[in-house]
């Protein structure tokens, strides 16, 4: 019979053996990149662009080197036929490559996180090895063959839920980690879906929807990595604070190809921070914008109301509405955008200007003299006037701010909005853009067109030169046994073809607006409007996409009440949907609270089970409006003093719009006398958010203030959904008004006297 701690030897043994290879390898990766760098910038263009390929190449593999450091290997299968299998962070092999490591995202580790005792996949045993640093603390076994335990003995715990419960339990750091020991068996069939297609990801709040899409974003990098890498994957958040939360995710998996932005920062040069009301979000979001864009381009390509004459050393020259309409019809057939079917009207009606001024010379015209007369015309002042009257060049910016500060326009252009409507949409020239301006914008840069600097230095690279260099990148791959999934052939092939002007895949999408992309991620999805789903369809043609969210916490106007209703008329029947159902986050008596007022809301919620139950968890402070700001500073304070232990844990106070700024103000002063953390950083210890603003993160408690202020607000019952649902251990109410339904006199059973 083996006792634990016995085990726990062995493992500490292949721990050993795995983490003394992991050196070797970074040794070996320095020692290369050194030697690459101690060459210095010598020989031919070719040898320099190749050696800054290779030194981009080994600064890549020491980072992956480094991120895997933490819990290299959390697991162990061991099969029928007594051979075991380490799985880990990334696969690695030894010095006769033979494989000691397995990558969790291969198809040999996928009984790790899929085999159960009815499907075992000839697996006997599941271990799980709770490491901290190089060491191994502990174990964890599930056996699948039930005739096993015999062979290795009673001391050995039994339970597969202990990792997982132990990862829920830690204490917040303000961000999210990696799941890669813990994925459970529905989280894990979605992470390996096909990469075909759009897989929508339904699930109540801390189903893990997030930490599963990254997850994907990983593993489709992993398994299509030569699909993918090349054109790259974006990751649409739906905040900077959100995406700063998990940004540390996908490095920790090896991954640093994402692109991860916002839709407000999607347009390369605009940054859309200004806030606008809901209401107008609402309008703006409608696909019905589509429409109107587009009319409002063709409004600058008309017909004038009357012929313009103009007088050019001396000639009579007409801008005659007939000219006009015709070469409006020559330049429109090749259904090029604006700007780009510009030059071909220009052209044609120069040429007719040009015919009424030659006929006007009494002398016959040298062949080329023409191209003089075409000049001058062109730059006479009064026919530039007529010409861009008749066809003006615009920017996206111009044109949609024309129809935001010209009511006329506004008029023309959108006949499906109300009068009302139309007004709620003017504002001042220079009005700073939002959110719901972006793709109106990139709907306009779609119909006016634009040059792709971006695009044009990738279609420099010469197609024959790089199918020699992509040979000869193979070589070099396999001769240095620096392949292992990091970069494939072609990339480097380009690296070596770019001659030092390498740009990585997010850098080159990051200055296109055009760029496409092979896959999309979309978090908290259902926020999206009509109009911001056309343009991110926009960047993705092959509508591969991983779709994240929750309908119930819909809390834009302009968002999905249900997944078919938006995404049925943008995909048609190309998106399937599957459900998470286990609240890993928040414990068992907030859950049910927040499911009931979700339910008391009519709000559409999914059946959820919590994962784990936190002692003491929901607590219900009630107190006057005097004292409200006074008593939520002091809780939040003490709360924090509470859960943070070795400096990890994280406190938000959520409040409605209104209060925000007052409880923010209240609390930084505090925190200065009292050198507490600043509330003002959305990641820190102490946060103040409003429920918006606090969606998508988590916090080991959360204090919430008058949650029936919330309740009505712009966000309305999903807001407060949110918020209730962030907390990992403690939700603490705080209020002077009467509590929503569902939070009152009903759930009073469910929760902990305080104060
Ligand atoms: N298999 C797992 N193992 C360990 N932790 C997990 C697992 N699945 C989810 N979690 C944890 O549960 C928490 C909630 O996950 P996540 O934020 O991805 O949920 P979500 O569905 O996106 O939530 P919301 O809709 O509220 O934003 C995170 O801390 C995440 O790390």
């Amino acid at each position: 019979m083996t006792d634990q701690s016995d085990e726990i030897q062995l493992e500490q043994q292949t721990l050993d053996v795995l983490y003394a290879r992991l050196d070797e390898l970074r040794r070996i990766t320095r020692g290369r990149l050194t030697e690459v760098r101690r060459v210095g910038p010598s020989g031919s263009p070719q040898n320099r662009s190749e050696r800054d390929a290779f030194a981009t190449l080994y600064e890549d593999r020491s980072a992956l080197l480094e991120a895997v450091e933490d819990r290299l290997c959390f697991g162990r299968l061991d099969f029928d036929d007594e051979t075991t299998r380490y799985i880990g962070r990334i696969g690695l092999t030894d010095e006769e490559h033979t494989s000691i490591l397995t990558d969790w995202r291969a198809p040999a580790a996928q009984s790790f996180y899929r085999a159960t005792a009815a499907h075992r996949d000839e697996v006997s045993r599941r271990r799980h090895l709770v490491t901290r640093g190089r060491n191994v603390t502990g174990l964890e076994d599930e056996i699948l063959d039930l005739s096993m335990p015999a062979r290795h003995g009673s001391a050995l715990n039994l339970s597969g839920e202990g990792a997982l419960l132990a990862a829920l339990a830690s204490g917040r750091t303000g961000h999210m980690g990696d799941i890669v020991a813990t994925i459970q068996s529905e989280q894990d069939t979605i992470i390996r879906s096909e990469l075909q297609g759009a897989l929508v990801v339904q699930g109540g709040p801390g189903t893990g929807k997030t930490a599963v899409a990254l997850h994907r974003a990983a593993y489709l990098l992993y398994a299509h990595r030569r699909l993918l890498e090349r054109s790259g994957v974006l990751l649409i958040g739906p905040s900077q604070s959100f995406l700063r939360y998990i940004d540390q995710v996908l490095p920790s998996l090896g991954e640093t190809g994402v692109v991860s932005t916002t839709i407000s920062d999607l347009l390369p040069g605009i940054s859309a921070r200004a806030v606008e009301s809901p209401e107008v979000a609402e309008i703006k979001g409608r696909a019905v914008f589509g429409a109107i864009v587009r009319r409002a381009v063709r409004a600058r390509e008309r017909v004038p109301a009357e012929d313009r004459h103009v007088r050019v050393d001396g000639h009579d020259i007409v801008v005659r509405r007939s000219d006009v309409r015709e070469a409006i019809v020559k330049a429109r057939r090749h259904h090029k955008p604006h700007n780009l079917a510009r030059v071909t009207f220009v052209r044609e009606m120069l040429s007719r200007l040009a015919d009424q001024y030659i006929a006007q010379m009494r002398f016959p015209l040298a062949d080329d003299e023409r191209g003089e007369v075409i000049e001058e015309l062109r730059t006479t002042r009064e026919i530039r006037i007529a010409l861009n009257l008749a066809w003006m060049p615009l920017t996206p910016q111009r044109l949609v701010e024309d129809l935001y500060i010209k009511p006329h326009r506004l008029d023309e252009a959108a006949p499906e909005l109300s009068p009302r409507e139309r007004r709620l949409l003017q504002r001042a020239v220079g009005t700073p853009w939002t959110e719901s301006d972006v793709p109106l914008l990139d709907e306009a840069a779609e119909l006016l067109g634009e040059d792709d600097q971006a695009a044009k230095v990738q279609a420099r690279i010469d197609s024959d030169e790089r199918a020699q260099t992509l040979d000869y990148a193979r070589q070099v791959l396999e001769g240095s046994g620096a392949g292992n999934g990091l970069v494939d052939a072609q990339t480097l092939a380009e690296r070596f073809t770019s001659g030092g002007s390498y740009l990585t895949t997010a850098e080159r999408a990051a200055q296109d607006r055009s760029w496409t992309f092979a896959h999309l991620v979309v978090d908290e999805a259902q926020e999206l409007s009509a109009m911001a789903w056309r343009t991110l369809l926009r960047r993705c043609p092959t509508r591969s996409m991983t779709i994240v969210g929750d309908v119930a916490q819909t809390s834009s106007p302009a968002g999905a009440r249900s997944w078919s209703a938006m995404l049925t008329p943008l995909l048609r029947d190309s998106w399937r949907e599957e459900e998470l159902t286990v609240n890993y986050r928040t414990p068992e008596s907030v859950a049910t609270a927040a499911r009931r007022l979700a339910l008391a809301a009519g709000l559409p919620v999914s059946p959820l089970t919590s994962a784990r139950e936190y002692p003491g968890a929901l607590n219900l402070h009630p107190t006057t409006a005097e004292a409200i700001t006074h008593d939520t500073v002091a809780l939040a304070l003490r709360t924090l003093g509470e859960v943070v232990v070795d400096g990890a844990g994280a406190v938000a106070v959520i409040a409605s719009t209104a209060q925000h700024g007052e409880l923010l103000t209240e609390l930084a002063a505090v925190a200065d006398r009292q050198g507490a953390p600043d509330p003002t950083l959305p990641l820190d210890a102490l946060s103040v958010l409003t429920a918006s603003q606090a969606k998508g993160l988590e916090f080991d408690a959360v204090v919430l203030v008058e949650p029936q202020q919330i309740l009505t607000g712009p966000g309305g019952a999903s807001d407060l959904y949110v918020a209730m649902t962030r907390p990992t251990k403690f939700l603490h109410v705080v209020h002077a008004l009467a509590l929503p339904l569902g939070l009152g006199d009903e759930t009073q059973d469910a929760l902990s006297p305080s104060e």
